[in-house]
């Protein structure tokens, strides 16, 4: 650091244009001027001392403000002689260049003592011009007195304008300058650190405690980024508290910029730093493959062939601006930047939706159309006649708001297939939505497009997949949606079933109306009674009862087996399966309401019948094939050249032929042989009823189900205990208020029907009774099982078996009159699947008209309502019926 140094009165002076060197200061100037040359070479380079010169700032005469007081004529540090005219007079004014005549230059009237550290010396070639580079140090202020030129540059008296220590010391004494300090320190100090943490070096703080702080003032402000103003008012201010509030000023608000910047990167760096990174690497990624001329534009391809597709739809106009708004705003976006991908999805699902296609819907053909239903189903003779009515009001009146048809029965009955006969009926698209286990509103609704991985809900995404406006669409199951705390789907259903509100179905996740109007809805169901009322309302019910054992047959014979040979590849040429052999697969190897299960049966005969052709039209090449192999073990099987019927067994069905005489010429006929080897032994067996009533205590009660009606076995015993009764299975609190009435009722009343003696009853009166009613009847139901249950109970009082064909339930007992009521065919069609004989009781349930209104209740004829004060009519019919059955059930009449 230089200390004070000696000036001389007169210096050369250097300009410096636009620029200031100030006390502290170390910089590196380049001379190729002629007059800088010639000042570097005569006052700094020949001495052996090392020189001093003055550098003096110079204004452009283009920014046209007069600083200083007025001076001499001069140059730039870079040529001089560009700056040669006076602008203000002086003792001395002098032309130097006749080439830059017009170019005022102003001297500024303070300058700084500058002394070389180091210097070289570099020759130009080839035009041998000799330049220096000087390193300048600067020492202290001097104010210029005169100017003056020698030769080709300049020389200035000058006054030094040093502070003195006497000075310094007096100025240290003051408290504000003490102050003042302080706080330069501390922000000094704080520059410091911030530009160490920035380089990552440390130790430069030290600095601060080495050089005096009038000298510190200059260093700073001499690293700092200033105007040229404020370095020019940095070299007047030569007071040194003037100096030092100046250069705090100057650092403070350097500091806060760089606060600023870094407050600002750290926000940018935050925000956009990889984005900017994935950016950066796909353009560069961009620039390889078009240097590589591998440049495919695929993006911008993409988005024009959506906006094609996007015109191409058919979008009404307020959902066409929404689009278009929305596709402005993803060609605004980087492929990588986050919700690119998910506005592109968005708007492929707009382009893609069935806004105006629909399909042409034909000239509804009714007498076709019932054609066409008994072609595909066998029976159903009311279920087609209300689908001809339902279709006869379409073709009428197509807009009508009529109610959505909904198929009601057990499984495998063909409420499917009837739903897309109507579709082909009416020519349309058929899309079937599976609502079972629906338990989200947004599975109807879609989500919002805020969430991650929203995605429109299924009734929006299947009109996406079949492209039309006007499909049918199947309501699958939609007994089976529940509500839990992510909504009520049954809700979301009320809006698209509601002809009224259904033009403007909103999907969540679609954000913009949809019109569902055109959509013919049906809905399937296996129980009608878990449907919100709502939405039942909105529906019109019709019943699919269960088959009987010989509309089963039937269905198999014509619809099912010809499906089944045609779907694996048979025909009857390869395959036949009698009558009384698909008889014998309903009746051992199904029990269930409709034809599914046995479907799958005739699928499983006719895959082993295909295993069985495939394989053996490989055993006839084979034969020819393998008689020219050289193998001696072939040659001996073959060698009396003999043709041998090869046969080669399909998996799993044991090691014996399917049919040691099958032939290719002569079709595959299946026979009981053939099913226990294909299906196995029979699942169900004919003796299983009177084997499961062979003791006492045992009755025969049916019941409905979801899948269609049941047989049950309800079994009573009795214990030593205190005469109570003990209830197991998943009994509602019907059946077990059934079962105490039907045991107090057997205890009294069974005397007088002389089903047991009263000797026998008195046994049992000190008795536990323990009653176990298997699973699967419905609280509901419960009432109508109280018949078995006295039934139970009678056998155990009396010993008595129940005969195993008969059962009964309060419907059945009241059958001629509510036939139509859901529920009873199953449970007689289940009754028949055991062996159980429907029993003619029409003549004993002539109940009169006037209770016809009693209707409703008959449902629910039971064991209790016979005790219960009901019409008294109906009471002495049902009371009758009992008597009937129970001497039926053991065989006293
Ligand atoms: N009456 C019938 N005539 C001809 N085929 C029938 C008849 N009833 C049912 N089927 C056939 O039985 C199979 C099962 O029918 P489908 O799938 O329509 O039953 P579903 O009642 O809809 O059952 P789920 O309630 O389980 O959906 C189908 O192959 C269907 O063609």
């Amino acid at each position: 650091m230089a200390e004070s140094v000696e000036l001389p009165s007169r210096l050369a002076i250097l300009p410096f244009r636009n620029k200031v060197l100030l006390p502290g200061a170390i910089i590196c100037i380049r001379c190729t001027s002629s007059s800088s040359v010639k000042l570097v070479e005569q006052e700094l380079w020949q001495k052996e001392e090392k020189g001093l010169i003055g550098i003096l700032p110079v204004r452009d005469s283009s920014e046209n403000v007069m600083i200083g007081s007025a001076m001499a004529q001069g140059g730039g540090t870079e040529p001089p002689e560009r700056s040669p005219i006076i602008l203000f007079a002086s003792s001395d004014s002098h032309k130097l260049d006749e080439k830059n005549q017009e170019e005022f230059i102003h001297w500024h009237a303070r300058g700084v003592a500058a002394r070389a550290l180091h210097m070289s010396r570099g020759v130009e070639k080839p035009s041998g011009r000799v330049t220096y580079m000087v390193f300048l140090e600067g020492l202290c202020r001097f104010s210029v007195q005169e100017l003056n030129t020698r030769g080709t540059y300049y020389t200035a008296k000058i006054i030094p304008l040093q502070t003195t220590k006497a000075e310094i010391k007096l100025v240290e004494q003051d408290a504000d300058f003490r102050a003042l300090s302080l706080h330069f320190k501390s922000i000094a100090m704080e520059l410091i650190s911030v530009i160490e943490q920035k380089q990552k070096t440390f130790g430069r703080t030290k600095v601060l405690e080495t050089v005096p702080l009038h000298k510190l003032a200059d260093i700073f402000v001499a690293s700092l980024e200033i105007s040229f103003d404020e370095q020019l008012s940095m070299i007047d201010s030569v007071d040194l508290k003037v100096r030092l509030s100046k250069a705090t000023e100057l650092v403070e608000r350097h500091l806060q910029s760089i606060r600023i910047a870094e407050k600002i990167t750290q926000r940018v760096d935050g925000q956009l730093s990889k984005s900017q990174k994935e950016f950066l690497l796909h353009q560069q990624m961009k620039a390889i493959n078009e240097e590589l001329g591998d440049n495919d534009n695929d993006d911008e391809d993409d988005l024009a062939a959506l906006e094609n597709k996007m015109q191409n739809a058919g979008l009404p106009s307020n959902i066409s601006k929404h689009a278009h708004r929305e596709l402005r705003r993803l060609k605004k976006m980087q492929p990588q930047q986050p919700g690119y991908n998910s506005s592109r999805v968005y708007l492929e699902l707009i382009a893609d939706l069935p806004w105006k296609k629909a399909s042409q819907e034909l000239e509804l053909d009714l007498k076709a159309t019932k054609e066409m239903l008994d072609k595909d189903h066998y029976g159903l003779v009311m279920v087609k006649q209300r689908i001809i009515e339902y279709l006869a009001v379409r073709k009428l009146k197509p807009d009508a708001r009529g109610p959505v048809l909904c198929f009601v029965g057990p499984p495998g009955v063909g409420k499917t297939s009837l739903a897309s006969s109507i579709a082909a009926a009416l020519g349309k698209k058929f899309l079937r939505i599976s609502l079972g286990g629906v338990k989200d509103e947004a599975d109807i609704r879609g989500h919002r497009r805020t969430y991650i991985g929203s995605m429109p809900g299924r009734l929006i995404d299947g009109l996406k997949r079949v492209a039309v406006s006007n499909p049918v669409v199947l309501l699958d199951e939609i007994d089976k949606t529940g509500s839990d705390f992510r909504g009520d789907p049954a809700s979301a259903l009320l809006e698209v079933l509601d002809p009224e509100q259904n033009k403007t179905f909103h999907d969540h996740y679609l954000n913009v109306p949809f019109d569902l109007s055109n959509v013919v809805f049906l809905a399937t169901a296996n129980k009608a009674q878990p449907i919100p009322s709502p939405l039942l309302d909105r529906m019109q019910v019709i019943e699919l009862p269960g088959y009987t054992a010989g509309e089963k047959l039937r269905i198999a014979i014509r619809h099912l087996i010809p499906r089944v040979l045609s779907q694996h590849g048979l025909s009857p040429d390869f395959l036949q399966i009698p009558e009384a052999v698909v008889k014998l697969v309903i009746e051992r190897y199904t029990r269930e309401a409709g034809v599914r299960n046995l479907e799958r049966k005739l699928a499983t005969l006719a895959r082993a019948a295909a295993v069985k052709v495939a394989e053996q039209e490989q055993v006839v090449t084979l034969n020819h094939d393998i008689q020219q192999l050289p193998s001696p073990l072939i040659e001996n099987t073959f060698s009396g050249g003999a043709e041998v019927g090869m046969e080669v067994l399909p998996m799993g069905i044991g090691n014996h032929g399917i049919s040691s005489t099958f032939n290719m010429s002569s079709p595959l006929v299946a026979d009981e042989e053939m099913l226990e080897k294909v299906l196995g032994p029979p699942i169900y067996v004919e003796e299983e009823a009177s084997e499961r009533v062979a003791t006492p205590g045992v009755s025969v009660g049916l019941v409905w189900t979801p899948l269609g009606g049941e047989v049950q076995f309800v079994e009573a015993a009795a214990m030593v205990g205190k005469g109570e009764l003990r209830l197991t299975g998943q009994l509602g609190d019907i059946i077990k208020e059934s079962a105490q009435i039907a045991l107090s009722w057997v205890r009294a009343r069974a005397a007088d029907l002389k089903l047991a003696s009263t000797k026998e009853i008195n046994l049992l009166h000190g008795r536990d009774i323990h009653i176990h009613f298997p699973t699967g009847a419905i609280p509901k139901d419960g009432p109508s099982a109280g018949i078995t249950l006295v039934t139970a109970l009678v056998s155990l009082f009396s010993q008595r078996r129940v005969r195993a064909d008969t059962a009964m339930t309060g419907e059945m007992t009241l059958r001629g009159l509510v036939l139509p009521v859901g529920g009873i065919k199953d449970k007689i069609l289940a009754a028949h699947m055991y062996g159980i004989k429907e029993r003619n009781m029409k003549d004993l349930v002539e109940v009169p008209p006037t209770v016809l209104a009693q209707l409703e209740v008959s449902l629910y004829f039971s064991i209790n309502l016979i005790l219960l004060s009901i019409h008294h009519e109906v009471f002495t019919e049902v009371r009758r019926c009992i008597h009937f059955h129970l001497m039926q059930s053991f065989d006293l009449i």
